[in-house]
């Protein structure tokens, strides 16, 4: 079943204060409205859609959120979101408060799982403190609270009943629910959660960064692994070489059992390290003659696949050849271009820099070049 979300943020936040609208102010180091879009992002819900203030529109927001814009009232903005994805209509959909972003993956999942057999499913809480009717700061009557549930976000319903039952609701409704009841939709309640709670007043801020801190400290650290590389190779006759994938024209070559591209074997060296996978001389023995003359490519290829099978993502690589010639600036970029494609991962990730060794030791008498590495593996 497709199950797309509707975000509803053109709210003005005004109980909560503190002249940004809720939802753009910062909570446990990123936006209130991060938190939430992240947690359905996280369940598998797609699309989103955001439905903005009108004087929001140029907000920030991740490239694959859709966006519309809001009306003066909450259901306004519903209606808005819901004609927003009518063009493509999805089988169901959520409703969710941009102001309740300790919402949980596997809460938006069990109301998605309540909609395979319901035509709407809603979290609900049993009221668990006593309730009162109250009149300036007085005590005026009690209330039964028998039977009585509070409502919470996500609300999902089947798409074409609930933009019909919108289209048929005089407005005013104090939630989905309420128009989905009045055009004859049963709802079923599922389990809500105590932490998944509005944002509404000032103190509410501090009480969601406390909740969405805990979570954090529940998530396993990643495992992030550390490597080096370091190879040398001389100069011989000839007239390029092959530096991290790039031919770079030179007076001399550079002698190896493959192509002797010195910098990508540091590179290939440091991921293997981060692995605790030896070196290039375990997985390609310079003794074995089909590697004669072979294109690096091939080992660093491996040592990024090796990685990859193993559940690491390349965090960065930065190599630093060291010779006093060829001039390594002007290839730089395309080198690191290069480590980028082979290893299979964004340019930005790759640094590839150059020194000389102020004329000193065998690279300053430019009898080679020296290569150093470091590369990171993640695993989240
Ligand atoms: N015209 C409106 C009013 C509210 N909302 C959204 O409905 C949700 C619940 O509303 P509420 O908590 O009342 O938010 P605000 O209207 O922003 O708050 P306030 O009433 O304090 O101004 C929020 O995500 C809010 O952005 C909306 O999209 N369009
Ligand atoms: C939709 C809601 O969050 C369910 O509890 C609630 O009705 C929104 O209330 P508000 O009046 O817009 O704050």
């Amino acid at each position: 079943m497709k199950t797309a979300a509707i975000i509803v943020a053109a709210g003005r936040g005004t109980r909560a204060g503190g002249g940004l609208p809720k939802q753009w102010r910062p909570l446990a180091g990123r936006r209130v409205a991060d938190w939430t879009i992240s947690a359905f992002d996280a369940a598998g819900t797609a699309p989103i859609v955001v439905v903005l203030h009108p004087d929001d529109g140029a907000v920030p927001l991740p490239a694959h959120v859709l966006r519309a814009t809001g009306g003066a009232t909450r259901d306004a903005s519903v209606r808005a979101g819901l004609e927003a994805l009518a063009g493509d209509p999805p089988d169901a959909v959520l409703i969710h408060d941009i102001a309740r972003p300790c919402v949980t993956p596997a809460l938006i999942a069990r109301v998605t799982a309540a909609l395979e057999s319901a035509e709407a499913a809603a979290p609900g809480l049993p009221v668990s403190d006593a309730l009162w009717h109250g009149d300036r700061g007085a005590v005026t009557g009690t209330q039964d609270r028998t039977g009585l549930l509070a409502a919470q976000t996500p609300q999902g319903f089947r798409f074409a009943a609930i933009r019909a039952a919108h289209a048929a609701h005089p407005g005013g409704a104090a939630d989905d629910v309420e128009v989905a009841r009045a055009a004859g939709l049963a709802v079923t309640v599922v389990e809500g959660e105590a932490d998944n709670i509005k944002i509404t007043g000032p103190g509410d801020f501090a009480r969601a960064e406390r909740i969405l801190r805990g979570t954090m400290d529940q998530l396993p650290l990643p495992d992030i692994r550390l490597g080096n590389g370091y190879d040398v190779h001389a100069f011989g006759p000839g007239d390029h070489v092959i530096l991290c994938g790039v031919r770079v024209d030179h007076g001399h070559g550079l002698v190896g059992h493959s192509d002797a591209d010195v910098g990508m074997h540091a590179i290939t060296d440091a991921l293997y390290g981060a692995m605790a996978e030896g070196d290039i001389g375990r997985h390609f023995p310079p003794t074995d003659p089909q590697w004669k003359g072979a294109a690096s490519e091939i080992f660093l290829a491996h040592a990024a696949g090796l990685a990859r099978a193993r559940g690491f993502a390349i965090g960065n690589v930065d190599c630093t050849l060291v010779c006093e010639r060829p001039k390594i600036g002007p290839h730089a970029i395309r080198m690191a271009q290069e480590i980028a494609r082979i290893c299979g991962i964004d340019g930005t990730r790759v640094s590839i820099k150059a020194t000389t060794s102020e004329r000193l030791g065998f690279t300053g008498r430019e009898e080679g070049i020296a290569a150093l590495a470091t590369a990171t593996l993640v695993k989240a």
